[in-house]
């Protein structure tokens, strides 16, 4: 299980570690986790390590120490910028001992050049408490205009590790090629602003193995966490035994969303999918004959599993069918413009939550601002925060999509998905991502693993079609289904 903590448990765990370990222990080997990591992709012999005033950067002079020490074979000359305080941290002042004992050369400001084979962030880790500004806040920005590889200590100094957050207003924040994150991953690493910071994430434990960690508030997204709905298909199988998707929108003028809903679904497997039209736009979806095409007005959905909101617009006949959505027994996926109607209705909402947890909502930032009566900055300042919040509130399962999505439930579950990449910023992406909630949910998938599982193959689709070379510019949504089929039966197989 990939566990993300929260600052808060990572002080927990560092508390109750340094209880039981000789003072300076977890710094050391912190130092030498990353020392690993630094000669791993070392680019070219200079070295430059920033070290701050706190323990990060005493992690940083380990690493010195450790790269320019007397018995290392490294052939590197290392250069450390020291910004530490008078009154270092015991562990810190070991640290400065050692790479002051080392051949690295100290400076007191950066210096001139831009051949670093590596450049080592060491300014600040899970203890900013305020934005980098003044002489801090230059140095980190000539340190990204260089454009050279960057390992980051920890966090990149300026990210919020809770949250993924620059810490601003107006923040800035270093900008890595790859992290090594200390004793447990961390939220911020993977959603919203993290995942560019960050790069490529590589988890240190220190030696604290996974027993000493309490239960983390988060984790990651994996296919075994949705596993044990992939089963191969038994050949005693009919379109009855993979479950209908009705997927209600379309208002004038917007008759693609719910075909790229429908599509969604019917590549991820559903047996029979509908699209029941707020204004029918034609008897026949030719590119896609298999689906079939409804008046909303008038449709029986039976017990399929109903896909409502893509394109659906906010007439009077949008409310009545999301009216009678909420009020049947049917399992639900809601999207778009039905969670605009619901996020201005009291009333729709108190008769989601009272529905029993289960549906699944889809928000982007601006939907989920809107149905928590907040701005979209708001939301995107603390994505894991408003995802708890909008499932307690729905009682619901809650996608609240973007880089790094996140899926909570009203339990307090919060997974966030490593998947899917800049591609999907493309219109229709999202409207795929719900036909194929709808299509998990049709062929008896729990709505919490339908949500996850749906996300993760949604994102494995982008990333294939990028690793084919058909993205992430350019990549269309009408891409993603056949894509997400040949993720989906990888996984299955
Ligand atoms: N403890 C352990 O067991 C282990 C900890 N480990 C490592 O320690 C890191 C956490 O260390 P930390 O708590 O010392 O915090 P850190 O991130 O270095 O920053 C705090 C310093 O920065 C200062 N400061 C803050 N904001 C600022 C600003 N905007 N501008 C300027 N200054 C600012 C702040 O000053 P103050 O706010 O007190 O004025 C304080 O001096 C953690 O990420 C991991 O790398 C590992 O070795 C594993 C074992
Ligand atoms: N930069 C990104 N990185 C990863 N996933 C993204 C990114 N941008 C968008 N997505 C994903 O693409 C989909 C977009 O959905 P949405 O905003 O509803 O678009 P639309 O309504 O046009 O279909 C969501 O699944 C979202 O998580
Ligand atoms: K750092």
């Amino acid at each position: 299980m990939k566990s993300l903590y929260s600052v808060a448990e990572i002080r927990n765990i560092e508390h109750n570690m340094a209880e039981s370990l000789p003072a300076g222990t977890l710094m050391q080997r912190a130092g030498e986790a990353a020392a690993s990591a630094a000669r791993a992709i070392l680019a070219g012999r200079k070295v430059l390590v920033l070290a701050g005033p706190g323990n990060n950067g005493g992690d940083a002079l380990e690493v010195a120490a450790n790269l320019a020490g007397a018995d290392t074979d490294l052939d590197a000359e290392v250069t450390v910028l020291y910004l530490g305080g008078p009154a270092p941290s015991a562990d810190s002042a070991r640290a400065l001992a050692r790479a002051r004992a080392s051949k690295a050369v100290f400076v007191d400001s950066l210096p001139l050049g831009r051949d670093w084979g590596l450049i080592v962030d060491g300014l600040f880790g899970i203890g900013l408490a305020r934005p980098i500004d003044g002489d801090m806040r230059a140095l980190v920005e000539a340190i990204n205009a260089l454009g050279r590889p960057v390992l980051a200590l920890d966090v990149p100094s300026g990210l919020d590790a809770d949250t993924g957050a620059v810490i601003g207003p107006d923040g800035v924040a270093i900008q890595a090629t790859r992290t090594i994150t200390f004793i447990g991953d961390k939220p911020g690493l993977h959603t919203f602003e993290g995942r560019d910071y960050a790069g490529q994430v590589q988890l240190a434990p220190l030696g604290i193995d996974p027993g000493q960690r309490p239960a983390a508030g988060a984790r990651l997204n994996e296919p075994a966490l949705f596993a044990r709905h992939l089963a191969p298909r038994r050949h005693n199988s009919h379109k009855g035994s993979f479950g209908d998707v009705a997927v209600i929108g379309g208002a004038k003028g917007m008759a693609g969303a719910p075909l790229m809903a429908a599509r969604g679904a019917l590549f991820t497997g559903a047996g029979r999918v509908f699209v029941a039209a707020i204004e029918p736009a034609g008897a026949v979806d030719f590119v896609q004959p298999e689906i079939m095409m409804r008046d909303a007005q008038d449709f029986d959905s039976g017990d399929a599993t109903l896909v409502i909101g893509p394109g659906m617009g906010d007439s009077v006949t949008a409310m009545r069918v999301l009216f009678k959505a909420l009020e049947g027994k049917a399992a639900l996926v809601i999207d778009a413009d039905a969670l605009n109607l619901i996020a201005d209705s009291p009333d729709l909402q108190g008769r989601l939550a009272q529905r029993g947890a289960t549906a699944i909502v889809t928000p982007h930032p601006l939907e989920a601002a809107r149905l928590l009566g907040v701005t979209s900055a708001v939301v995107q300042g603390d994505r894991l925060a408003a995802a708890r919040e909008l499932a307690s509130r729905l009682n619901a399962v809650v996608v609240l999509k973007g880089s790094g999505t996140v899926i909570a439930n009203a339990g307090g579950a919060v997974v966030i998905n490593p998947t899917g990449n800049a591609g999907l910023a493309t219109a229709g992406s999202g409207d795929v991502l719900a036909g194929m909630c709808g299509s998990l949910l049709a062929q008896g998938w729990q709505a919490w693993e339908a949500a996850i599982g749906a996300v993760w193959v949604h994102g494995a689709a982008a990333d294939r079609l990028v690793a084919q070379g058909s993205g992430p510019i350019g990549l269309t949504a009408g891409e993603l289904p056949l894509a997400a089929r040949a993720v989906l039966n990888a996984l299955a197989r």
